[in-house]
Formats: C-alpha cells, sequence, structure tokens
C-alpha cells in the first residue's frame, strides 16, 4: 500500500483508466511503525518527505474505524439479527483508506477516462468524507440513472459494499457508483473502506437463502475476495 499515480488503477473494465492519483493505507498502530503484513493486505510505504502525513492519515484512519464499529450493529439490528452478528467476523477488521486527488475533467465523458470508472466497493460498507462544494460523486439507481450525490456539511457518504451483499446474499445491494470531476478545480475525496476480517468467510447469513433466493455468490474469504479485486484493478 502507498501511492497511486494518475491512472494507475481502472475501476471499470470498459474505461482505459481512472483520473485520479492518492495513497491508499491499510492500518497499524500510530505510536510504533510496524514492518509485520497487516492481515494480508500489504504494509504501508509512507513519504519520506512529509513526516506529518503518516500521524494525520493514520489519526484519521483510526478514529473512522471506530465509527465503522458502531455502524455494525446497525447494520445487524436492519437484518433482524442480534446487535452482535457481525462482531465476530469483523473483530480483527481490515480497513482500507485512500486518500484520492482529482484533477478537473473537461468535457464529456465519452474517451474511456473519467474520475473513476463505474464500480461497486469490495469491503462491508465504505464511509466517504467529499470536499465541500465539488461535486463529482454520482450514484445510480435501480432504473439505472446517474443521480448525483452531492457533498454535505458535516456528513459522510455511506456506501454498501460487495462483502454485505455476499453475506445477504444480496439483499443488501452494493451500491454502483463513480466520479467524475467537472469542478474546474482540484478535488479531494477521503474514503474508507470497512472490510471484514481478512480471514472471514463471505458465506451467506442463515435466512439470506431460500428457494426464491438461492446462493448467488461462491463462498470465499474476505481477504481472498479484495486480493482479487486488487489484482483486477491495478494489475498487482
Ligand atoms: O471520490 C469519490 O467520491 C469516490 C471514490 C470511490 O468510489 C472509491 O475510491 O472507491
Ligand atoms: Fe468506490
Amino acid at each position: 500500500m502507498g501511492y497511486s499515480a494518475l491512472l494507475s488503477g481502472n475501476n471499470d473494465p470498459n474505461n482505459k483508466g481512472d483520473l485520479q492519483e492518492g495513497f491508499e493505507m491499510v492500518g497499524e498502530p500510530l505510536d510504533k511503525a510496524t514492518d509485520a503484513e497487516i492481515g494480508g493486505a500489504g504494509r504501508n510505504t509512507w513519504p519520506e518527505e512529509l513526516p506529518a502525513f503518516r500521524e494525520a492519515a493514520l489519526r484519521y484512519y483510526h478514529a473512522v474505524y471506530q465509527v465503522g464499529k458502531r455502524m455494525l450493529p446497525l447494520f445487524a439490528l436492519a437484518l433482524n439479527l442480534e446487535a452482535n452478528f457481525f462482531e465476530e467476523k469483523t473483530n480483527k477488521a481490515t480497513a482500507m483508506l485512500r486518500t484520492l486527488s482529482y484533477p478537473p475533467q473537461n468535457g464529456h465523458a465519452s474517451d474511456g477516462v473519467i474520475g473513476i470508472g463505474a464500480h461497486t466497493d469490495w469491503e462491508c460498507f465504505t464511509i466517504l468524507w467529499q470536499e465541500p462544494s465539488k461535486l463529482a460523486l454520482q450514484v445510480l439507481n435501480s432504473q439505472k440513472e446517474w443521480i448525483d450525490a452531492p457533498p454535505i456539511p458535516g456528513t459522510f457518504v455511506v456506501n454498501l459494499g460487495d462483502q454485505f451483499a455476499r453475506w445477504t446474499n444480496g439483499i443488501f445491494k452494493s451500491t454502483v457508483h463513480r466520479a467524475i470531476n467537472r469542478s474546474g478545480q482540484q478535488r479531494y475525496s477521503v474514503p474508507l473502506f470497512f472490510g471484514a476480517n481478512w480471514d472471514a468467510r463471505l458465506d451467506p447469513i442463515p435466512g439470506c437463502v431460500s428457494p426464491e433466493r438461492p446462493l448467488r455468490y461462491e463462498v470465499i474469504t474476505a481477504g481472498e475476495y479484495v486480493k482479487a479485486k486488487l489484482a483486477e484493478t491495478y494489475g498487482h
């Protein structure tokens, strides 16, 4: 995990690359640099020329991670499960944080290059901070129309991701979204992807599979899933 250059990722296979750059990190304790791989997701390569960045990014990471922990019981209750249902699957939750920068984009998105192409996020859910007053994020609704998701001061956007779709056998849908920065200025955003334990199996929750709703997804671990998606998107 570390710096990703402009066009180094491609979230939509129909596109040619994502017009964004950023820094991608997994969790590590604030007080000591750890050399160990974190939950199989890799380790962070921090920029040497920005010594304050590590602390600022990790403080944000750990604070928003705690927000994610507190949201899990809400998802469980919404599924008519015990509040602590996801505790065992997320007591070593692997979250990834990206600090993203999008250059301004002019004209129309017909040439296969936009800020981030249409995709779903891979983890349980995403807690996204968007830079105020800069419209870029869009969400695909059930009529297949793109709906703007403008930044609202003092709020985060929360998108459901693929791990929840798998646990619920498609009852929770992972939100298809994309970003096109037509603000005329550089735009920042910071998503935290809150994922299950690296070794948690994405097997369907009891009650989510029935004759009317047969098993939709092959059962693999959260780590295997994220690794495969990383390879698809970044080729590494
Ligand atoms: O920049 C945004 O608003 C969205 C970023 C995003 O969807 C992602 O990194 O997965
Ligand atoms: Fe996303």
